[in-house]
């Protein structure tokens, strides 16, 4: 059988999935039969937890008792609390919730059952304990006071104060459950296929979950973000954003928060999403000229490059509004995709298939080493 050789897999059907699909053509993203931008209109990042886990929208009645059985598993081993204390402060934050996924994969005593009932109840716990590595992890390598969740909170209020150490504003609140939603799951990118190729060997769902977080880190997939927000205050103004992305096109560089392997000359409806996000929360915090320099920045990729933002590129000033620390934006992005990725590894162990691909060999042949 000749297989084409496609670099990157670009194109390729690599899994069979009734998670999600990137519908390019109609703009919209499927998950699990809904419109993933009408969701983040509509529901919380809690129903939408429930619908990638259930594979149905919540009831109110049964997204409070989700809700309750996400908080009943907050407690949080003191051991890798410690073990993130020794590590040294210039880490970075992937790197540290890297460690802490991995390292609390060993409290789990369910850890080597590999049935749908046990996947799902560890997805459970790493919803529950994910979001703390991220921010008492960021607290511990940067040597500030430890937080313990609040349990008075939303699920997403607690992530964001346990971050800023401040109680979100409900504005504050809506916009970073929105984020959630958004970044929560998007079919077969990078990290999820790296998830999935881990599991198909039987491996365990911490494991490929610490697998994806390596994938993710990479600017020219969620690194991005953090790269967007730097971009940004460094053009600083509204007059110098213009000539930083000529400047940047003219040296042949990437600029980050543009393009996309699926829908490169079409909009990320997530990334629209974010922006309205994002008018609203300039409006309450009077930082107009960040706004302003986005839609330059925008304008000017569309007429350069042809280029349209992707998710990355709103979801960094909404963060950094939000008063994330910038080197956290990643690890948040992680938090809100543990979901989506813990949804690929039980549907991968379910049906599974081991991922063994070919090679194009271009190498030599024939030689015999000399005696
Ligand atoms: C949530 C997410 O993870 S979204 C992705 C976040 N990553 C980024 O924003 C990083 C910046 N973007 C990129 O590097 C790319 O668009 C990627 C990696 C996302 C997708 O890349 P690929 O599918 O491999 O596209 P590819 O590299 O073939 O690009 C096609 C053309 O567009 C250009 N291009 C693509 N993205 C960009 C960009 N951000 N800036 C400048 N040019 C770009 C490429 O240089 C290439 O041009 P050429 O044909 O003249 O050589
Ligand atoms: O789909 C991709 O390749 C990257 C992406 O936008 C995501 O993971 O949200």
């Amino acid at each position: 059988m000749t297989v084409q050789y496609q670099p990157g897999l670009e194109n390729v059907i690599a899994s069979e999935t009734s998670i999600s699909y990137l519908d390019v053509e109609n703009e919209e993203i499927v998950l699990r039969g809904y419109d993933l931008i009408e969701l983040a209109r509509k529901v919380t990042y809690l129903d939408v937890v429930g619908l990638l886990l259930n594979r149905q929208l919540p009831t109110p009645v049964q997204r409070n008792a989700l809700e309750e059985k996400l908080k009943s598993e907050y407690s949080f081993p003191e051991d890798v609390l410690s073990i993130l204390k020794l590590l040294p402060q210039k880490t970075n934050l992937m790197d540290v919730l890297r460690t802490g996924i991995s390292a609390i994969s060993g409290y789990d005593e369910e850890l080597e059952d590999r049935s749908r009932d046990a996947n799902y109840r560890k997805s459970i716990r790493l919803l529950a304990k994910v979001p703390q590595i991220v921010a008492n992890g960021y607290r511990a390598v940067t040597k500030q006071p430890l937080l313990e969740p609040r349990k008075d909170l939303s699920y997403s209020a607690n992530f964001l104060y346990m971050i800023t150490g401040t109680v979100p504003t409900k504005l504050e609140e809506r916009v970073f459950d929105q984020s959630l939603i958004v970044y929560s799951e998007h079919e077969m990118p990078n990290s999820t296929f790296a998830a999935r190729v881990i599991a198909s060997t039987q491996s365990d769902i911490y494991g490929a979950l610490t697998g994806a977080v390596a994938s993710l880190k990479g600017t020219l997939h969620g690194g991005a973000n953090e790269a967007v927000m730097k971009m940004l205050l460094e053009a600083g103004t509204e007059s110098q954003i213009e000539p930083l992305l000529l400047n940047q096109l003219s040296r042949k560089e990437r600029i980050m928060g543009f393009g996309h392997r699926v829908y490169m000359k079409k909009v990320d409806p997530r990334a629209m999403l974010m922006k309205e996000a994002l008018a609203e929360l300039v409006q309450e915090k009077d930082k107009h000229e960040l706004f302003n320099i986005c839609v330059i920045g925008e304008n000017v990729m569309k007429r350069e490059k042809g280029l349209y933002p992707n998710l990355d590129y709103y979801a960094a000033p909404v963060y950094y509004l939000l008063g994330i620390p910038i080197d956290l934006f990643t690890p948040v992005f992680l938090a809100a995709r543990t979901i989506g990725i813990c949804a690929h590894v039980m549907e991968q162990h379910e049906n599974n298939r081991l991922f063994r691909p070919r090679v194009f060999y271009n190498g030599p042949r024939g030689l015999h080493p000399q005696n």
